[in-house]
């Protein structure tokens, strides 16, 4: 016993020169305007309880006589500075052994992602490094990139096996992502991608009924069992890799076994992604860098998310994403970093201003698709994605008068985040910020 008296409440950030609640009627998603508008209150106060959730959000002066007399445990006084909800990367593929620097180079000289691929690098290269690590030396490095990318603001993040691409290596890497979830305090949404790629030796077609009859099943004992927590399914769906009726079959079979439909899709070649996405009831495609007006038109009556990766075009030098297309026909964007061996971003910061710069979204709607449409991408826009009561109390605590500065100081969000906040707890505070 501390002989200290229990508190009433866990933290008090008061006094912040704005919070940006991103929105504040309950909203699963934002688009078209929606995205441009986002709620702000100018010197407001947040309360977050011991549950880890948002008690309440408001002026200060509000907050101040709401909860006059009332104890907490922690008080932060962010006088001058802007809070934020906790960034949300929607896309991730954080466990893996081997790094690709190597291939960095190449493709600076010319080589396209393919020409790698097709060589037996690129995803090959890491399913060789990835298959003979041990889960020790995986959980010790997924470990360390969600340091990195808590440090640049995420709190939630999704994460994809798929660098073992056989029964045993996609549950070690399942079972590495489980193990995180217990021993660091970002929030993880994890996905089954055992179709990452067709394994050496093995046709597409082999490699899909391996899948379906083998390594489905098996997971959906682990499931079972209680071992694993999956949350969603997902297929590279492009030529040369899974073709569209492959990918159907596997999606379809994921989705029987209560997994949420999340794939990768039009990345190099149109493929249809989006009219496959709405036909099967997909929360998410990610990439879409070919998607066609037909798809778009598909994903947006479908309440399919399209999950952008800026840095896989800048990285690859592909064109990207037109997002100001999928944005003015109503589809739900969101934001992801696409952290692999190549694209080693850990960073939504940067992915936010690439976005603005390469794929011409305002502020307003960046920070919309790296928050509540990022969390609707992962079925989690109950939960994540805004600053309203209720919510898991995540948040961003940044040394700047306006919260633009966090996607406007390209690469400077290590001297602007001040402190991050999960559950109510602060679970990074930088004493070294900078004045803006
Ligand atoms: N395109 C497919 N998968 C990843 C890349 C994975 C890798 O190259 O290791 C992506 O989303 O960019
Ligand atoms: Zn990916």
């Amino acid at each position: 016993m501390s002989g200290k008296m229990a508190k009433d409440f866990r933290l008090f950030v008061k006094n912040a020169k704005q919070i940006v609640l991103v929105c504040k009627n309950g909203e699963k998603f934002l688009t078209k305007d929606g995205m441009q508008s986002l709620a702000v209150i100018e010197n407001g106060s947040v309360v977050i309880g011991h549950d880890g959730l948002l008690k309440a959000v408001g002026s200060a002066d509000s907050i101040e006589s709401q909860f006059k007399g009332a104890s907490f445990e922690k008080v932060l006084d962010a006088s001058g500075m802007c809070v934020l909800p906790g960034l949300v990367d929607a896309h991730t593929h954080p466990v893996w052994a081997g790094d690709r620097v190597h291939e960095f180079a190449m493709k600076l000289a010319g080589a396209s992602y393919m020409e790698v691929h097709e060589a037996g690098g690129g995803i090959h290269f890491t399913v060789g490094h990835t298959r003979s690590a041990s889960p020790e030396k995986l959980l010790e490095a997924l470990q360390g990139r969600l340091g990195r990318m808590l440090r640049a603001g995420s709190t939630l993040v999704e994460c994809k096996s798929g660098y073992g691409l056989e029964l045993e290596t996609e549950l070690k890497m399942l079972s590495v992502i489980q193990a995180a979830r217990a021993t660091q305090p970002v929030t993880i949404s994890s996905t089954y991608c055992g179709a990452h790629a067709v394994p050496k030796g093995k046709t597409m077609e082999e490699a899909t009924e391996d899948i379906l009859s083998v390594q489905l099943p098996a997971l959906r004992e682990e499931v079972a069992k209680g071992n694993l927590q999956v949350d969603n399914i997902d297929v590279f769906c492009e030529k040369g890799v899974f073709d569209v009726d492959s990918t159907r079959r596997i999606l379809k079979a994921g989705k029987d076994m209560g997994l949420n439909i999340n794939f990768h899709g039009d990345e190099l070649h149109p493929m249809n992604s989006g009219q496959l996405g709405a036909e099967l009831g997909a929360l998410a495609i990610s990439h879409l860098e070919e998607v066609t007006d037909e798809g778009i038109r598909a994903m947006a009556t479908a309440k399919t998310a399209a999950v952008l990766l800026p840095t896989t075009a800048y990285i690859l030098r592909l064109r990207p994403p037109r997002a100001r297309d999928m944005l003015d026909a109503g589809v739900i964007v969101a934001l992801g970093s696409d952290f692999n061996p190549n694209a080693y971003c850990c960073s939504m910061p940067m992915v936010m201003h690439l976005a603005c710069v390469i794929m011409h979204m305002s502020m307003p709607e960046a920070l919309a698709a790296v928050t509540i449409n990022a969390a609707y991408s992962l079925n989690r826009s109950h939960t994540h994605g805004s600053l309203e009561p209720g919510k898991q109390g995540d948040l961003l605590i940044i040394n700047a008068p306006r919260w633009e500065h966090l996607i406007y100081q390209f690469g400077g969000h290590q001297e602007l985040i001040r402190f991050v906040i999960i559950k109510g707890s602060v679970v990074y505070e930088n004493e070294s910020v900078m004045d803006y």
